[in-house]
């Protein structure tokens, strides 16, 4: 049949064809990235007909958001002018995907995989979507944490093509020109970073551009947000980080970093530009920020713009999920745990301060739920008096009455705390005999080990399992593959903020939320709690399952949008009248588009 129709296309129609393309002046080139002003059905409406505005020939398989690849059909091969330029056979999405998988499989180690999948991203937009929905537990990993890490740090050598914008200090008082230079005028989405703290590896500088990237390709991979809409950036303001400096394949600028005025001038600046050219309502996830700028500039920000920092407070929504989740194994009352936080920086704070709302909707006071919690920066327990230097607004707060601690063994032993959470981007410090300590305490402790990446956590879930007897709930925020101990399986879960900001985005792009209180972190945190269910809980997990990822998001994202209506910080009017079904129709599918004429038949 498929063999039929090649040849009678070719035989009969392939001149008929040509002359028509030159008839309706078929665009050579358009926009390689723009097509949604290219409405197929608008231009059929015309009396007479024309083909739809797409790249063609050449061009058009070098399209990645309309490239399908060998999944050309005849038709469109023949009317696209590419017909030769592909072999013969016309390959299904599904086998093409598993042609993907297979070649990635085969690869020597992930770097090469994450160059690859960035090669398709690059390619195919539709295919590596399918690739990356299909594949979630398989490809996640690559494309985020933990080999973006290693990506950023070799970013230099395996830059190839530009998936965002860079904008360098060097840019300052022509910002918004660089905006211009991005072919897409809808974007609703950006994801921005300056480097200074690149998941737990330091200053990377703009090989931090990873970091953004991957967390936009998890905007759609995990919640269906329309990558047209989704803006990566990467801030270069200089790095501090001598190796970088000295590397011949660094790509940005070879200075140390600016600071004080120029810097906050410059993203004043910044945010300023995306609203002049994307609009008020264009979200601005703020990334891997260094502590000393995150708190700062959320708070200058977070009441002007549509902003939030996913390392303060998506972070402390999924952490607070995965507590809710927790505590139904445990069969402990929120209020009634003790928390040690190892770490006092951007989780650590933002999880408890989302920890502190948690306490209050269960009746404790403000200074009640701070009593609960207990912090140990580098310098141990946070406590009121502490020596000189003294601690910063944050960490305050948070400060006890108490003599000062140094070691965090010695403030478990006192504190005697069922939840024990790591989120200081050092490294491994949970030791065996701080694992053990805390299964004397509880029969059930809770250790959360939430440094990204892998190298970075405080302690795997092998060790978590094995030195507790198997008895803690455990979550990472890297991933980390199950664990077979005393014939039983463990599934540690992921507490990342993959299962947060995907859905918080989800909520804006769609109905066009202006700010983001701190309420809709609570309430992300509630509804993805509320979809763990017992069976999950049963085998230790206290999120749900990553296959489910694209419905919780959604449901996460219907609820945001809800309260978004109820206080009248929603701009997309009128209000759907069902949430859920809107929401779902905006979410990005795999299927090709059609490309063909929407009248157009062979039988012409
Ligand atoms: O990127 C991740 O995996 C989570 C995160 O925001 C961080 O660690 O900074
Ligand atoms: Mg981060």
């Amino acid at each position: 049949m498929l063999v039929r129709s090649y040849f009678k296309i070719n035989r009969f129609h392939l001149p008929r064809l040509s002359c028509l393309a030159f008839q309706h002046s078929l665009p050579r080139k358009t926009n390689a990235f723009s097509h949604q002003s290219l409405d197929t059905n608008a231009s059929m409406n015309s009396e007479k007909m024309s083909l739809p505005r797409y790249p063609t020939g050449y061009d058009l398989l070098l399209d990645r958001r309309i490239n399908k690849g060998t999944a050309f059909t005849i038709e469109e091969r023949q009317l696209y002018r590419i017909h030769g330029l592909l072999p013969p056979t016309i390959s299904t999405p599904q086998l093409q995907v598993e042609r993907f998988i297979e070649n990635l499989r085969n690869m020597p180690d992930d770097l090469s995989r994450y160059i690859s999948l960035g090669a398709l991203q690059d390619r195919n937009e539709k295919l590596f979507y399918r690739v990356a929905m299909e594949y979630t537990q398989e490809i996640m990993p690559l494309v985020y944490t933990p080999t973006v890490g290693l990506a950023c740090q070799k970013y230099g050598l395996i830059f190839s093509k530009p998936k965002g914008l860079f904008i360098s200090i060097l840019d300052k008082g022509h910002i918004y020109d660089v905006f211009c230079n991005w072919p897409v005028d809808d974007v609703r989405a950006i994801v921005v970073t300056d480097g200074e703290r690149i998941l737990g590896l330091g200053d990377l500088g703009c090989n931090g551009m990873g970091i953004p990237v991957g967390k936009l390709s998890l905007y759609t991979a995990l919640a269906g947000v329309p990558p047209e809409y989704c803006l990566p950036i990467a801030l270069d303001v200089g790095t501090n980080n001598g190796n970088i400096l000295n590397d011949k394949y660094y790509l940005g600028l070879r200075q140390t970093r600016v600071t004080g005025k120029e810097y906050d001038d410059f993203i004043d600046e910044f945010m300023q530009a995306v609203v002049k050219r994307f609009g008020q309502q264009c979200l601005i996830q703020f990334e891997d920020f260094a502590n000393h700028n995150a708190f700062r500039l959320l708070k200058k920000y977070r009441d002007i713009y549509c902003t939030f920092n996913d390392d303060i407070q998506g972070t402390a929504s999924v952490a607070v999920a995965g507590i809710l989740s927790a505590i139904r194994i445990t069969g402990k009352n929120l209020i009634d745990n003790r928390f040690v936080f190892y770490g006092a920086g951007e989780a650590s704070i933002g999880i408890s301060n989302l920890l502190v709302v948690a306490l209050e909707r269960e009746g404790l006071s403000t200074e009640e739920a701070r009593k609960k919690i207990f912090l140990v920066d580098s310098k141990g327990l946070i406590v009121k008096n502490r020596p000189a230097g003294g601690l910063s607004e944050e960490k305050q707060r948070y400060a006890h009455e108490h003599e000062p601690i140094r070691n965090l063994i010695d403030v478990i032993q006192i504190v005697k705390p069922s939840f024990l959470i790591g989120a200081a981007g050092q490294g491994p410090a949970f030791t065996h005999d701080i694992l053990q300590l805390m299964s004397l305490i509880n029969q059930r402790p809770v250790i959360f080990a939430l440094s990204n990446p892998t190298s970075k956590a405080e302690c795997t879930a092998r060790e978590a399992y094995e030195a507790t007897n198997g008895q803690c709930v455990f979550a990472s925020g890297s991933p980390f593959p199950n664990v077979e101990y005393n014939g039983k399986t463990y599934i540690p879960g992921q507490g990342n903020n993959s299962y947060i900001f995907p859905g918080v985005g989800l909520a804006i792009v769609t109905c066009g939320i202006r700010h983001i209180p701190d309420e809709l972190f609570y309430l992300a945190a509630k509804t993805l709690s509320q979809q763990v269910t017992n069976d999950d809980l049963q085998v230790g997990l206290v999120y749900p399952p990553i296959e489910k990822i694209r419905d919780v998001s959604r449901k996460i994202a219907v609820v945001l949008a809800e309260y978004a209506y109820e206080k009248n910080i929603a701009s997309l009017y009128p209000k759907p009248n069902h949430l859920e079904k809107f929401i779902q129709t905006k979410q990005y599918t795999v299927e090709y588009q059609d490309i063909l004429p929407a009248r157009w038949s062979w039988a012409n």
